[in-house]
């Protein structure tokens, strides 16, 4: 594994869920080598000094925007998951997300709300941010975001239940097409306990509720 990619010596030492060098120099050579002719094809010429380096530049940062895909969604949850006699509901709200629809790969990017009722057995709580990423750091679109987060934390925490709220904006909608600028997509997922309307009540109010 290089160190060209943005993950530090212990991310990748201490977590280890970054699966395959994504930033082999032979991977990048070929994404830059797409972007010169694009470049080209859009009417730029790429040996000008300011963007010489862009296709490169372009590929790491695609590679970044989907690390996603070389990580385990699982691995991560069961690398801390405690024994705990903790049955209420636990709930992370306003987690940043920033993801890439698939059908431009243009940016979309809110937050994601995430709760869950244990069932004897509580996670670690960066691990709820980090399973929203692994999943958001990939081409996606929203809904199917949503349901694999809760989906994931379902199937590997076996909860009394899960909810998942993410609201979005979508550059795709903002700076091209139907240009509106001010739209927020909101998708929601449940499983257990949440489908119930007074557990999904509480989750709702939760989330809307501000500490000061
Ligand atoms: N359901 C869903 N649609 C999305 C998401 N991100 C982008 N889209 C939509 O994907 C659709 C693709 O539609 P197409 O008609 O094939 O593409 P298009 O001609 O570029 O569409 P316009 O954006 O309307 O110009 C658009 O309606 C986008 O708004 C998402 O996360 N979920
Ligand atoms: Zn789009």
């Amino acid at each position: 594994m290089n160190n060209q990619g943005p993950f530090n010596d212990d991310d990748e030492d201490i977590d280890g869920y970054v699966k395959i060098d994504r930033y082999n120099p032979e991977l990048i050579k070929s994404i830059s080598g797409h972007y010169e002719h694009i470049l080209k094809a859009l009417g730029e010429d790429p040996s000008r000094e300011g963007i010489l380096k862009t296709p490169e530049r372009v590929a790491k940062a695609l590679l970044y925007l989907t690390h996603g895909y070389d990580q385990d969604a699982k691995a991560v949850l069961t690398s801390a998951m405690f024994k705990e006699d903790y049955s209420q509901m636990v709930v992370v709200k306003d987690i940043e997300v920033y993801s890439m629809c698939e059908h431009h790969m243009l940016p979309f990017f809110g937050k994601a709300h995430v709760a869950y009722i244990p069932n004897g057995h509580v996670v670690g709580l960066s691990k709820i941010p980090r399973v929203v990423d692994i999943f958001a750091r990939r081409l996606q679109v929203q809904e199917r975001l949503t349901n694999d987060i809760r989906d994931s934390i379902q199937e590997t925490l076996n909860p009394i239940g899960v909810g998942v709220v993410i609201e979005c904006r979508h550059l795709c909608m903002c700076m091209r097409g139907v240009q509106k600028q001010n739209s927020v997509t909101t998708t929601s997922a449940f499983t257990g306990a949440f489908l119930a309307e007074k557990t999904r009540t509480e989750f709702l109010n939760l989330i809307s509720s501000r500490l000061s």
